[in-house]
């Protein structure tokens, strides 16, 4: 195998809508395209990072591009004579020191997707077959629980808009939602947590009073006392999930807030590497019979990566089912429904054309099946293959 040429640009993710800790008024996204070739076959794989991250053109062109054209053929090609994601990984991270993982894991994620989607293309088969059969005794997932993520801060949006909002997207097939919190404006913690509170509260009457179908989101905005403030107030409520209350990286008070709190918690969008997920798990007390861990493989080294992860998981005790990845895009999907994952987010009205999933495959009762497409799918997802395609 033969890395031919890699390409790269940069897209706009931008859009008005905020979380509790930023606004998205100038995210960007890498995109790469990754032609190889070998065995009389060629293909162009593409890839890019998902939202929360900035593009990373800089890192791309100085380091893991040289590095990945530069590869020689026998450090990209498998003992079967396949390419090889995992070496080319290999020669990608020459010469990079282990900790401080940074956002170059957001650069070599992005060509890790592309990797992968030329390997699955190569052999004429999704992404999804190409995992299940490698990594997962052939057993792959018919289809893929997906939740809708959404409820941002948005100017001059009220809680009409955001019961109107996750009314369209019960319309839509999703059973299960996720807004965001922890994000009014220049107010004190009693004054923000009453307003939360109205706006869970609104959210959960459209659910019919059901938790189980409502995870919110403070990414990472608290402190332990406000994790255990708003904690003490969302118990009796039962949700889905608690996300991304505390700073991702401060796995000792996730010890203290799963002490206090007995619903699942979920983490991870913003840990970066296996070596920072094991330290949530040895240090963040949380739980596998309920938490949720949402790494997300295009902003964390790519699969090549995450695979260590799972394994990493299952060595200390933690099923891949608990894994429902950050980013609502068709990789992670893949993955979900190829390695048996609990599931995979959706951003049914934001972060388009990254977010989604194929055209003319509908959610049913918050599941979404895969088509048989070669790759990832980009090319039965018309606006994201026109922005890739631009590569060309
Ligand atoms: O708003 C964001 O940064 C995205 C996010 O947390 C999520 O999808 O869970
Ligand atoms: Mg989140």
């Amino acid at each position: 195998m033969r890395i031919v040429s890699v390409k790269q640009g940069v897209a706009p993710i931008s859009s008005a809508i905020a979380n509790a800790y930023i606004d998205f008024s100038k995210m960007t996204a890498s995109i790469v395209a990754v032609t190889v070739e070998g065995n009389g076959k060629r293909a162009t794989g593409y890839g890019f990072n998902s939202n929360g991250r900035y593009a990373q053109p800089g890192l791309l062109a100085e380091r893991f591009v040289p590095r990945l054209t530069e590869a020689t053929e026998a450090q990209v090609t498998d003992a079967q004579g396949r390419l090889d994601p995992a070496g080319a990984w290999a020669a990608m991270m020459k010469n990079e020191k282990p900790g401080g993982h940074g956002e170059r894991s957001v650069a070599v994620g992005v060509l890790d997707m592309a990797l992968w989607d030329a390997a699955a293309k190569l052999e004429g088969v999704p992404l999804w077959r190409l995992l299940a059969d490698r990594y997962n005794g052939g057993k792959a997932d018919d289809a893929a629980w997906v939740y809708a993520a959404g409820g941002y801060y948005y100017p001059g949006k009220g809680v009409d808009q955001l019961v109107e909002e996750m009314k369209r997207y019960l319309g839509m097939g999703y059973s299960t939602v996720k807004m965001k919190i922890g994000g009014a404006p220049g107010t004190g913690l009693k004054e923000a947590l009453t307003e939360d509170l109205a706006r869970i509260e609104a959210v959960l009457k459209l659910l019919g009073g059901d938790g189980s179908k409502l995870c919110v989101d403070v990414n990472g905005r608290f402190g332990l006392h406000a994790a255990l403030t708003y904690a003490a107030a969302l118990r009796p409520f039962n949700l889905r999930w608690y996300e991304e209350p505390l700073d991702p990286l401060d796995y000792s008070t996730h010890a203290t807030l799963a002490e206090h709190y007995g619903p699942p918690i979920a983490t991870g969008e913003n840990l970066f590497s296996m070596l920072d997920a094991r330290n949530l798990i040895r240090h963040g007390g949380l739980r596998p019979d309920r938490d949720i861990l949402q790494f997300d493989p295009a902003l964390s080294y790519g699969l090549v990566e995450y695979l260590r992860t799972l394994q990493m998981l299952v060595e200390h005790g933690w099923s891949p089912r608990r894994c429902v990845p950050h980013g609502g895009h068709q990789f992670a999907l893949n993955i979900a429904v190829g390695l048996g994952l609990g599931g995979n987010e959706s951003y049914p009205e934001v972060f388009a054309p990254f977010g989604g999933f194929a055209d003319d495959v509908p959610v049913r009762d918050s599941r979404v099946a895969m088509p048989e497409v070669p790759g990832i799918g980009f090319e039965a997802k018309n606006d994201l293959y026109a922005v890739l395609r631009s590569l060309d």
